[in-house]
C-alpha cells in the first residue's frame, strides 16, 4: 500500500570540474512493508527512497572526508524527526551512499569514508558503566516530566472546584498535590543535574582520548600524507570535528532519549485524557514541524553563510596581523584597514539578515503555538461543556502537548546534528585507522662500533605518491663514501632534495635500494635512522618557540646541559647564545622570529649535531644567509662535516669547490661525477654551470674548502 509521498529539493553533490546542479523538486513514494511493524516499515521506506534517488540522481562522488552528502540531508530533511523517533538506526542507511565512493587511487591514505562504529564502540566501552547511569537518570527525568501536567490538571481540578462550590479549605486540598508537585520538580531537577554531569564527564573524557589517539596517528603518517594534506585540514580535525562529535554525541544522549521518552510518554497520557483532542494534535503538530523544518534550512544555510563571511574576515585579519613586517615594510596598513571593513561590513549584513530570519521564525512559532494552544482551549472548551472532559484534563492536556511540541521541535533540531556528528566522527575516525607504509620504528640497527657511514644509491627510481605519474629519479646510482664530503649540484627541480629524503627514508625507492654499510634502508629501524645516524640540517631552519636550550635538546632528549653547550660551541652559536641577557633560557619566540637567519641556523647546526650523526646531509645550508652569517655558519659546518660521511646540497658552487666528490644531476640521473678540478677540465655541465654563476656574479677567491681542513682528507 502506498503510504507517503515525499516531495524533496535536490541538489547534486559537489563533483570537481561541475558545476552545482540547480535545486528541484521531485516527489518519491515508499510502500509500506507487509508485516507493519513501523520500524522496518521505516527501513524499507527509507531504502526504497534512496534507491529511487539514485535513478534520478547523477551520481556525486562526495569530497573525502566529507562522507554524508546531498543523499544523508534527503534523508533527514524528509524522515528527520519520525526517523529518530522510530528507530535511530536508521542514520547510517542515510549515510550509506558516502560508502560507494571509488577510491581514489592518489590518494591511498583515504581509507574510510564511513562512520567507524567499532573504534566508536572502543572509545565509548570504558565509560559504558557511568553512561548507563546517565541513561537512567535521564529516562527518570523524561519519565516525572511526564507525570507533572497530571498533577497540574489535578490542581486546576481543585481550584475549579473551589471556584464553583467555595466550600472546604483550598489550602488543605491542594497541599498534598502541591507538595508532590514540589517533590517531583525536586526529583526532576536532581535527576537533570546528575543525567548532564554524568555526561558532559563521559563527552569530555572521550573528546581527551580521542584527539590523542588521532595527534598519536597523525604524527606516525607518511611524509607522502602531509605532502597531499593541508595542516589547517588535521588541526581543524582535532578541535572542531571532535568537538562537534563530542556536542552532537551528549545532545543525542541527554536531548534525544529525552525528547522520545516524553513524547511517547504524554502521547499514552494524551490519548488518556481525550482521544478526539489527541488526534487533532496529532494531524496538527507535523504540518507545524514541517513549516518549521523549511524555514530552519533557511535560516541555518544563512547561519552557515554568516560564518563563512565571519571566517573571511577574520582571515583577512590574520594575514595582515601575521605578515605585519611586509604590511609595514609596504606602507599597506589603510589599504589593509579597508579589506578588513569590507568583510566586516558584509559579515553584519548577513548577521542582520540572520537576525531578521530569527526574529520572523521566532514570531511565527509563537503565533502557531498561540494557535494551537487556542484551538485546544477552543475545542476542549466545548468538549467541557458537553461534560466530555473536566477542566483539570483539559489543563492536564494543554501542558503536555506544550511538552510534545517542545519536545518533538527537539528532535527535529536534534536530527541535523546527528547527521553533523556522524560526519565529524567519520572525519575524526578516518585518520585514526591510517597506517602508514613507513613504521616510524622496527627493523634491526647496526651496532655504533659497525657503523661507518657508507651510504649507496642503487639504481634507484622514484616518484612522489602525490604525482605518481612524475619520474623524479630514474635509475640513479650514487655512493657516499663512509667520512667524505659529497657534493650534489644541478639545475632546480633535478631532484637533489630528493636524494635527501629518500636518504633520511621519508620516502621509499619505487625501484632500487638506498643502502647503509650495505644494509638495505628498509630493514633498518626508521627512529634509530632518524634519531641517531642521520643528521638534517635544511636551507630553513624550523625552530620551535621554547628556549634555546631545548631547541638544541630537540636533537636528542636525554642529553645533559654540558652536551647542549658542546654542541652550541662546534656549530659557532655559543657565544651568540651566552650574550643574550637569558643566555640559554632565551626563548625564540614562534619558529624562531627573535633570531637572525644566520643564528638560527647555528641552532639548528647544533641540534644535528648533538646527536653525533655519522651522515650529514646539509640542504642548502647557507644560501638564505648574508655572506658575514654565511662565513661563520659554514666554519661551523666545516668543522661539524669532520669525520663524518656527508652530502651537501648546493646553488651556489662556490660553496662546495673543496668536497671530495662532486656530484652533477640532471633530469633525475648523475651526469657527472668528479672533483672540482676533473670536472672542469671535462668541460662539461659542471663547468657550464660555473660559467653561468660566474657571469651572475664574479666567483669569489677559492675558500679553504672543507676537504682542505679535513682531518682524514
Ligand atoms: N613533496 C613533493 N611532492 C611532489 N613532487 C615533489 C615534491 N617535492 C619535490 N617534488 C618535485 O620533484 C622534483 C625534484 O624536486 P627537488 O626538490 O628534489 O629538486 P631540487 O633539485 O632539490 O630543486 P632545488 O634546487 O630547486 O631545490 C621537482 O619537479 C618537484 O616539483
Amino acid at each position: 500500500m502506498l503510504v507517503h509521498l515525499f516531495r524533496v529539493g535536490i541538489r547534486g553533490g559537489p563533483v570537481p570540474g561541475r558545476p552545482l546542479l540547480p535545486l528541484r523538486f521531485q516527489t518519491f513514494s515508499a510502500v509500506r512493508s507487509s508485516d507493519g511493524c513501523p520500524s522496518s516499515y521505516l527501513l524499507r521506506a527509507v531504502a526504497q527512497l534512496r534507491s529511487q534517488l539514485q535513478a534520478r540522481i547523477p551520481r556525486a562522488p562526495p569530497a573525502p572526508g566529507r562522507s554524508p552528502s546531498a543523499w544523508c540531508w534527503v534523508g533527514g530533511a524528509l524522515l528527520g524527526p519520525v526517523v529518530l523517533i522510530k528507530c535511530p538506526r536508521l542514520c547510517p542507511v542515510a549515510l550509506c551512499e558516502a560508502e560507494e565512493a571509488p577510491p581514489d587511487c592518489s590518494r591511498p591514505w583515504v581509507v574510510e569514508s564511513r562512520f567507524n562504529w567499532k573504534l566508536f564502540w572502543q572509545f565509548l566501552r570504558p565509560h559504558l558503566l557511568i553512561l548507563g547511569a546517565a541513561i537512567v537518570l535521564a529516562l527518570g527525568a523524561a519519565l516525572v516530566n511526564v507525570q507533572i501536567p497530571l498533577l497540574l490538571g489535578q490542581l486546576v481540578e481543585i481550584v475549579a472546584k473551589y471556584t464553583r462550590d467555595r466550600a472546604g479549605s483550598f489550602l488543605t486540598e491542594s497541599r498534598n498535590l502541591s507538595t508532590r508537585l514540589l517533590i517531583l520538580y525536586g526529583i526532576q531537577g536532581l535527576l537533570t543535574f546528575g543525567y548532564l554531569v554524568l555526561l558532559s564527564r563521559i563527552g569530555e573524557r572521550m573528546a581527551v582520548d580521542m584527539r590523542r589517539a588521532l595527534f598519536s596517528n597523525l604524527l606516525r603518517q607518511d611524509i607522502a600524507f602531509f605532502d597531499a594534506k593541508r595542516t589547517g585540514q588535521l588541526v581543524s580535525r582535532l578541535t572542531t570535528d571532535v568537538q562537534e562529535f563530542k556536542s552532537s554525541f551528549k545532545l543525542v544522549i541527554s536531548q534525544g532519549l529525552r525528547s522520545c521518552t516524553q513524547v511517547a510518554g504524554c502521547l499514552v497520557s494524551l490519548s488518556m485524557l481525550s482521544t478526539r483532542l489527541t488526534l487533532l494534535l496529532m494531524v496538527a503538530t507535523p504540518a507545524l514541524m514541517g513549516a518549521g523544518t523549511l524555514m530552519g534550512s533557511a535560516l541555518r544555510k544563512l547561519s552557515r553563510q554568516c560564518q563563512e563571511q565571519v571566517a573571511r574576515a577574520t582571515g583577512v585579519a590574520d594575514e595582515a596581523l601575521g605578515n605585519v613586517r611586509t604590511v609595514r615594510a609596504f606602507a599597506m596598513e589603510q589599504w589593509e584597514e579597508e579589506r578588513y571593513r569590507v568583510e566586516l561590513e558584509a559579515s553584519r549584513c548577513k548577521a542582520e539578515e540572520l537576525g531578521r530570519g530569527i526574529a520572523l521564525f521566532q514570531g511565527l512559532s509563537n503565533i502557531a503555538f498561540n494557535c494551537m494552544v487556542l484551538g485546544t482551549l477552543f475545542i476542549g472548551g466545548s468538549l467541557v461543556a458537553g461534560q466530555q472532559l473536566t477542566g483539570g484534563d483539559l489543563m492536564s492536556f494543554l501542558v503536555a502537548s506544550q511538552t510534545v511540541q517542545r519536545s518533538m521541535a527537539n528532535l527535529s533540531v536534534l536530527f541535523g546534528q546527528v547527521v553533523r556528528g556522524l560526519s565529524a566522527g567519520t572525519r575524526v575516525f578516518e585518520y585514526m585507522t591510517l597506517s602508514p607504509d613507513i613504521r616510524l620504528s622496527g627493523g634491526c640497527c647496526i651496532p655504533r662500533e659497525h657503523l661507518h657511514g657508507s651510504v649507496t644509491f642503487h639504481n634507484v627510481c622514484f616518484s612522489y605518491p602525490c604525482r605518481p605519474g612524475f619520474q623524479v629519479l630514474k635509475d640513479f646510482t650514487l655512493t657516499l663514501p663512509p667520512g667524505k664530503i659529497v657534493a650534489l649540484v644541478g639545475q632546480s627541480g633535478g631532484g637533489k632534495t630528493t636524494v635527501a629524503s629518500l636518504l633520511e627514508r621519508f620516502y621509499d625507492p619505487t625501484a632500487g635500494m638506498v643502502t647503509l654499510d650495505g644494509q638495505d634502508l628498509r630493514t633498518l629501524d626508521p627512529s634509530w635512522l632518524r634519531g641517531q645516524v642521520i643528521g638534517f640540517i635544511s636551507q630553513e631552519p624550523v625552530l620551535f618557540g621554547t628556549t634555546i636550550m631545548e631547541n638544541i635538546r630537540f636533537g636528542r632528549l636525554g642529553a645533559s646541559d654540558e652536551d647542549v653547550y658542546a654542541a652550541a660551541r662546534e656549530a659557532n652559536a655559543h657565544e651568540f647564545i651566552t650574550s643574550f641577557p637569558k643566555g640559554y633560557n632565551t626563548i625564540v619566540g614562534e619558529r624562531g622570529t627573535t633570531l637572525s637567519g644566520g643564528q638560527k641556523q647555528r641552532l639548528a647546526i647544533a641540534r644535528a649535531l648533538i646527536k653525533q650523526p655519522t651522515v650529514l646531509i646539509l640542504d642548502e645550508a647557507t644560501s638564505a644567509l648574508d655572506s658575514e652569517s654565511e662565513r661563520v655558519v659554514q666554519e661551523a659546518l666545516d668543522r661539524a662535516s669532520a669525520g663524518r660521511t656527508v652530502l651537501v646540497i648546493a646553488h651556489r658552487l662556490s660553496t662546495v669547490r673543496g668536497a671530495h666528490r662532486i656530484v652533477v644531476m640532471a633530469h633525475g640521473r648523475v651526469c657527472e661525477v668528479g672533483t672540482h678540478e676533473e670536472l672542469l677540465k671535462k668541460g662539461g655541465l659542471y663547468s657550464e654551470l660555473i660559467r653561468r654563476q660566474a657571469l651572475d656574479a664574479p666567483l669569489p677567491e677559492t675558500p679553504k674548502g672543507p676537504r682542505n681542513r679535513h682531518p682524514k682528507s
